[in-house]
């Protein structure tokens, strides 16, 4: 279980809010909404361990998600605005820098990956040479190579059409239907079933 617990954020000058609160548990989902400015990449990074809190705490199974940074970043996965695509590997190899592990399970996970995301094509192409789209696709295969409890999604679909759409929303069913945990934040309509709303204002 992931609570935040009456976290304040502060940029420059100005409170962007204050004492809020809210819990997500083990196969559950939350979109984050609000006007531009409203806050949404400064709580992910947050969350994320990335940007200090004003006030308040984020609790993992009870105790400071924050206290133990390595622990923290090995059980999320964050996928922010800028897809941190590198454009001179090919998109697997873009995939293989994401990833550890012994060569045989490696090349099987980038392989589901791609498949996940139906880069298969495009697997042994410069990653320059892909569209907006498709870059995003790439980041979002990320995901998919580690066993990160909880995904971190700034604007996810993005760029996306419906038939990629629909396989990131399949991708997050699977991740909650095992456990999984998902904090989105969003200006659209995302492929999320059941999903909680949090509205930052
Ligand atoms: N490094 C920074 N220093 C000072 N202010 C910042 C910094 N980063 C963001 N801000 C400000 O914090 C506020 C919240 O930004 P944030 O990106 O979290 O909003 P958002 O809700 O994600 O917006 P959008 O819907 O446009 O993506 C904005 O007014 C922004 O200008």
């Amino acid at each position: 279980m992931l609570e935040i617990r009456s976290i304040a954020a502060i940029r420059g000058d100005h409170l962007l809010f204050e004492d809020l609160s809210f819990t997500v548990a083990e196969g559950e989902a939350v979109a984050l909404t609000g006007r531009n400015g409203a806050g949404k990449t400064t709580l992910l990074r947050m969350i994320a361990g990335l940007t200090p809190l004003a006030s308040g705490a984020v609790l993992w199974a009870g105790a400071d998600a924050l206290a133990d940074p390595s622990a923290h970043h090995a059980r999320l996965a964050y996928l922010g605005h800028q897809d941190a695509v590198k454009p001179g590997l090919t998109v697997s190899e873009n995939l293989r820098h994401w990833t550890g592990g012994v060569r045989a399970s490696r090349d099987a996970r980038i392989q589901a990956a791609l498949e996940q995301v139906d880069l298969l094509d495009l697997a042994d192409i410069p990653a320059r040479m892909l569209s907006a789209g498709q870059k995003r696709r790439l980041a979002i295969g990320r995901l998919c190579l580690r066993q990160a409890a909880l995904w971190l999604l700034d604007e996810p679909v993005t760029g996306l059409d419906t038939a990629s759409i629909a396989r990131f929303g399949a991708m997050i069913a699977r991740h909650r239907a095992e456990g999984g945990m998902v904090i989105a934040a969003t200006h659209q309509d995302l492929p999320m079933a059941e999903g909680r709303s949090v509205r930052l204002s």
